[in-house]
């Protein structure tokens, strides 16, 4: 019998299930790999905004840490929302202990109420330190301009921050997604060698809540599971757009996305079949 793969999430919660810790274990679900979660932060949010964040204690964040590493070693692992530098130096340990193990860094900084979910004293430490560490980062447009110090307003703009994430800050690569760039809803996914656009169809809908959370979980499960790295960000592309196509219309303002709508487009699971 095949092991079953396993990934882990480092993020917040979103008791209101469409972010965060639970968007991610939702994806991991339905790309039939083992889910498992730490938690940095406790976010009271739903889908009009967030209300309060409590922070966990760093010591409680490493205890949960070592829980998971003391006994299931994840084979891919994701960080969403890490609002602190100790949360920060803290995860870099674990992840420079297992390199072999693909880290993928959803570099949550702004929630789109606008509530911010990393403290900007953080921003430099997430570049010097997990930036570098990452197999795949995926910023949104506005992250991308943080990570670069400039504004991004075409695709050419969206390359170059790949570039400069890429080659210039030591990712391994870099998918720069484009759901807040007008009309278009091309990402741009570059690895140092190749320079992939990913385009699809925008639908127009306002049940985004988590996309981004669900996009950078896909490619986790896929990574866990030993997709090669482009196949893995198509994938992820696909399901996020299902996810978007096929509205579950729950909410009173920026619904969820739906985990499930692969489902009913037939997009391969696992086992490659149609479900
Ligand atoms: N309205 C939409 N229709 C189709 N795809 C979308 C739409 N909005 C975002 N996406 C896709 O969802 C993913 C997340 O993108 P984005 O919204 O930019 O990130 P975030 O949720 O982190 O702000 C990307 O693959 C993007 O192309
Ligand atoms: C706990 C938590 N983490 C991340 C987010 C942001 O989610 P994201 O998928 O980037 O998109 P929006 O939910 O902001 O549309 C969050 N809200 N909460």
């Amino acid at each position: 019998m095949n092991q079953i793969k396993s990934a882990l999430t480092i993020a917040g919660t979103d008791p209101t299930g469409g972010a965060g810790i639970h968007a991610d274990l939702k994806t991991f679900q339905e790309r039939e790999v083992f889910g498992m979660s730490v938690i940095t932060s406790a976010v009271a949010q739903n889908t009009m905004g967030v209300q309060a964040v409590e922070h966990m204690p760093i010591a409680f964040i490493e205890e949960q840490l070592k829980s998971v590493f003391d006994d299931i070693v994840p084979d891919a692992i994701k960080t969403g929302m890490v609002s602190s530098v100790d949360m920060m130096q803290l995860i870099a340990t674990y992840i420079k202990d297992r390199p072999s193990v693909p880290y993928i860094l959803d570099p949550v900084m702004v929630a789109t109420s606008g509530d911010a979910l990393m403290e900007e004293a953080s921003r430099e430490v997430l570049k010097d330190e997990l930036l570098p560490l990452a197999k795949v980062v995926t910023p949104n447009v506005p992250e991308a301009e943080i990570l670069i110090n400039s504004k991004i307003e075409t695709i050419d703009d969206m390359k170059r921050a790949a570039r400069l994430i890429v080659d210039g800050k030591g990712a391994t690569s870099a998918v720069v997604k484009g759901g807040h760039l007008g009309e278009d809803v091309t990402d741009v996914f570059y690895d140092g060698h190749e320079m992939v656009l990913l385009s699809g169809e925008r639908y127009e809908t306002n049940h985004t809540h988590g996309t981004g959370c669900t996009f950078a979980a896909a490619i986790t499960a896929e990574l866990a599971k030993g997709t090669e790295l482009k196949q893995a960000v198509e994938l992820a592309k696909e399901f996020v757009s299902a996810a978007l196509q096929y509205p579950l219309g729950i909410g009173k303002g920026n619904g969820p996305t739906n985990h499930w709508g692969y489902r009913l487009k037939g997009l391969p699971n696992q086992k490659g079949s149609d479900m």
